[in-house]
């Protein structure tokens, strides 16, 4: 079936990224061209140094692009400004990294609950404390990330960006820090949420077990996108 415009949530075209590295410009994304679908899964895989984890952060709007549109909800990430980007981020966009980024000052349901505050939500610790309890830490609240465990901290980071009930959720190696079982879990967490949000779900991974999960396979080499593949229906 044709996929109409409605149900892309991003669409991205001949987006580059160039750095300034010691030896001058490093070219680190080539023109890259992805559109993702509502409730899409998609694996992103490729060599290290590949760009896999620059693709997310200009596509999630960590990263300015230096050129190319990224049309999301409207707005086109691929122009704004480094505070229009953080704005537009807000509440539309969940992110996930391998490092779990949390507020060491603050509780489990801080780290949920004040993003959420800060973004003008209503009953920001009710519904942190709600997606807490999705994750599976409803007995784990008041603990700083210090007394949790790296799979604890990592649910944390996803019910802090999946409380907003963004589009998108953007995963780079979001088991990079975990062992196997303790990374499975994360994974079937990752999937959880995903279906029960209808959330599309891009995630950077070198484990093409948990690529094999995704519904979609995108795989880059050297900056760019060489193969783009929706895995056939059961
Ligand atoms: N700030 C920077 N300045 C210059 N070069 C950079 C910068 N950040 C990344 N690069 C380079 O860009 C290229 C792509 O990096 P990126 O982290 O996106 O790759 P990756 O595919 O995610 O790799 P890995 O699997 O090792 O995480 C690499 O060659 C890297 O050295």
């Amino acid at each position: 079936m044709a996929r109409s415009d409605t149900d892309i949530v991003i669409d991205a075209a001949n987006v580059t990224l160039t750095l300034s590295g010691a030896a001058g410009p490093v070219e680190i994304l080539k023109g890259v061209d992805i559109s993702l679908g509502r409730g899409e899964s998609v694996a992103i895989l490729g060599p290290s140094g590949s760009g896999k984890s620059s693709l997310m952060a200009v596509l999630s709007g960590l990263e300015r692009a230096t050129s190319g549109n990224i049309l999301i909800g409207g707005n086109n990430f691929g122009t704004m400004s480094e505070d229009e980007l953080a704005r537009a981020r807000r509440g539309q966009i969940g992110i996930v990294l391998q490092a779990f980024h949390l507020l060491p000052t603050m509780t489990a349901l801080e780290n949920v609950a004040v993003p959420l505050e800060l973004a003008g939500a209503a009953n920001a610790f009710t519904r942190a404390e709600a997606e807490l309890k999705a994750v599976g830490l409803g007995h784990r609240l008041t603990h700083y990330p210090s007394q949790l465990s790296g799979g604890e901290q990592q649910r944390v980071a996803i019910a802090r960006a999946t409380a907003p009930g963004p589009t998108l959720l953007f995963a780079d190696e979001p088991t990079g820090n975990l062992d196997g079982s303790t990374g499975h879990e994360i994974v079937d967490l990752l999937f959880d949420r995903q279906a029960a949000q209808g959330t599309t779900l891009l995630m950077v991974t070198h484990d093409p077990e948990v690529a094999a999960r995704c519904a979609r396979i995108v795989e880059m080499r050297d900056g760019k996108i060489v193969s783009d593949k929706v895995k056939a229906a059961a």
